[in-house]
């Protein structure tokens, strides 16, 4: 684990694998952070792995919202530039698959494939999101925490070993953080720049996912010329923490068919 400074904020990254191997970078969800991709870190001991807590997030610093889109694709920018990593894999969950797009769209030469993991090129309508943000305002993160978790791992989400986990990443999220990011979901549409990426691309859903259901996901797919799309059957929105192996699978399979092994 290391703090990465900037003049306007500290990052918190890690890094793991080989020096040299191929570069992958993880982006994790709102209302999550870098701890989520554990178990894909320990089954992919091959690659290069750079994952970072957004800002606002984790150990990360917690600058004042709301953010810009812009400022988290910039952050990691920023933090692949200074960890020396260009031509990765940019693997993002949710609003980490919306920050992969974008960086692709700004800097293709950083990215050599996506993973769209549980995400699309907009999520939800903003007048949700403004509803979101206002019940944690009011009442942190516990006010959102029960709706939120039924959203991603569906209706017999209190029965699911993951749950305390899960529950306790969301709890720890700072609540200006958390409401930092959902402005910036809430003002992204990225249908149009998108639809001109042509790079090799992988789309995941979870079959439970209420947060970017499967047919959301594919959606996004399809504007994007020769992407392939997997539907994970046991997961919801975060299919790293509840099925790693087929989520591994998918990954290492994607990877290898483009010769980034
Ligand atoms: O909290 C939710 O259900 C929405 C989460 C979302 O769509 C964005 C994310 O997970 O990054």
């Amino acid at each position: 684990m290391a703090r990465m400074f900037f003049p306007d904020l500290r990052l918190n990254v890690e890094l793991s694998g080989p020096e040299g191997a191929p570069p992958l970078v993880l982006l994790h969800a709102l209302g999550t952070n870098l701890r989520l991709w554990d178990g894909v870190v320990a089954r992919l001991p091959g690659h290069r792995i750079l994952r970072m807590d957004m800002r606002g997030h984790g150990l990360s610093d917690v600058p004042p919202g709301p953010y810009a889109m812009g400022a988290l694709i910039h952050d990691v920018e920023r933090v692949m530039a200074q960890a020396g990593l260009r031509d990765a894999v940019v693997v993002g969950l949710s609003v980490g698959g919306m920050i992969a797009q974008g960086l692709a769209v700004k800097r293709l030469d950083l990215v050599r494939g996506m993973v769209l993991s549980n995400s699309a090129a907009r999520i939800g309508i903003a007048s949700q999101w403004q509803t979101r943000i206002e019940a944690v305002r009011a009442g942190g993160l516990e006010a959102i925490a029960d709706a939120t978790l039924e959203r991603w791992f569906g209706r017999n989400w209190r029965e699911l070993p993951e749950l305390p986990q899960m529950r306790a990443m969301l709890l720890a999220t700072p609540p200006e953080g958390w409401m930092g990011a959902a402005a910036a979901i809430a003002g992204t549409d990225f249908y149009t720049p998108t639809a001109g990426l042509t790079l090799p691309t992988l789309a995941i859903a979870g079959l439970r996912d209420g947060s970017t259901p499967p047919d959301l996901v594919k959606e996004t797919a399809d504007l994007i010329l020769g992407s392939r799309f997997q539907l994970i059957r046991g997961a919801g929105h975060l299919p790293m923490v509840e099925q790693p192996d087929a989520y591994t699978d998918a990954l290492r399979g994607f990877l290898e068919s483009i010769g980034h092994v």
